[in-house]
């Protein structure tokens, strides 16, 4: 069987960070609190929604005991729009196609919720693309727990793996599941590429099937 290729979505084969902050800020005006700027919100993305609403609600000093309600609130209102703002990174679709070509399961590894993940993947036309979809509510454990991970590529039937991810949240998720990690360094990291553990560094995916072929 050859090596499974999984990837993350947020930051990595989407920006669907403008999706992201609409949603959040519908949240902040039900709450009658000020919007965030995206560079705000790009920095609360990375360990899933309730951790994103966390952290939103740190910023603006609302009560922890609101996290529940205005959690499903975010849900309900990303759900609505999940792919509206949201962009492919440029040349993502022909890297899935080389890569599916040349024989590699392909699965989809991320903390967003499951439901949003495959409504925006359909948007795209490229569900078809993936034996596996992972999301932050699939299992009891989200990313960097490496369960996720190791469930997504057991789903594809394959028992190796390289890992494609943006931020700091998948690269210690690659790392525990004793991954080989390809890091794309336009999406959503908060630190410098040479801090982040990594197997190759790429910036365009046009690159990434001859980096594949170095990895596998
Ligand atoms: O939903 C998030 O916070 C991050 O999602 P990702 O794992 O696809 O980057
Ligand atoms: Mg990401």
């Amino acid at each position: 069987m050859k090596t499974a290729i999984v990837f993350d979505l947020d930051g990595t084969l989407i920006d669907s960070a403008p999706d992201i902050q609409a949603a959040i800020n519908n949240v902040m005006r039900d709450v009658a609190t000020d919007p965030f700027d995206l560079p705000t919100v790009v920095s609360f993305i990375g360990n899933g929604v309730p951790k994103l609403v966390e952290r939103a609600m740190q910023k603006r000093a609302i009560p922890e005991y609101r996290h529940a309600e205005l959690t499903q609130m975010m849900l309900e209102f990303y759900d609505a729009n999940p792919a509206t703002l949201t962009r492919l990174y440029p040349n993502v679709q022909n890297a899935l196609l080389a890569l599916k070509q040349r024989g590699h399961p392909l699965g989809i590894c991320t903390n967003k919720p499951e439901e949003a993940a495959r409504k925006i993947l359909s948007a795209f036309g490229l569900d078809e693309f993936f034996g596996a979809v992972v999301g932050g509510d699939s299992l009891p454990q989200r990313k960097p727990d490496p369960a996720p991970l190791h469930d997504t590529y057991q789903k594809l039937g394959t028992t190796s793996c390289i890992y494609v991810g943006d931020s700091e949240v998948d690269a210690e998720t690659a790392q525990r599941a004793g991954l080989s990690f390809a890091l794309f360094s336009k999406g959503y990291r908060k630190t410098p590429v040479e801090k982040i553990y990594n197997t190759s560094v790429f910036d365009d995916f046009a690159e990434l099937p001859i980096i594949i072929e170095t990895l596998v």
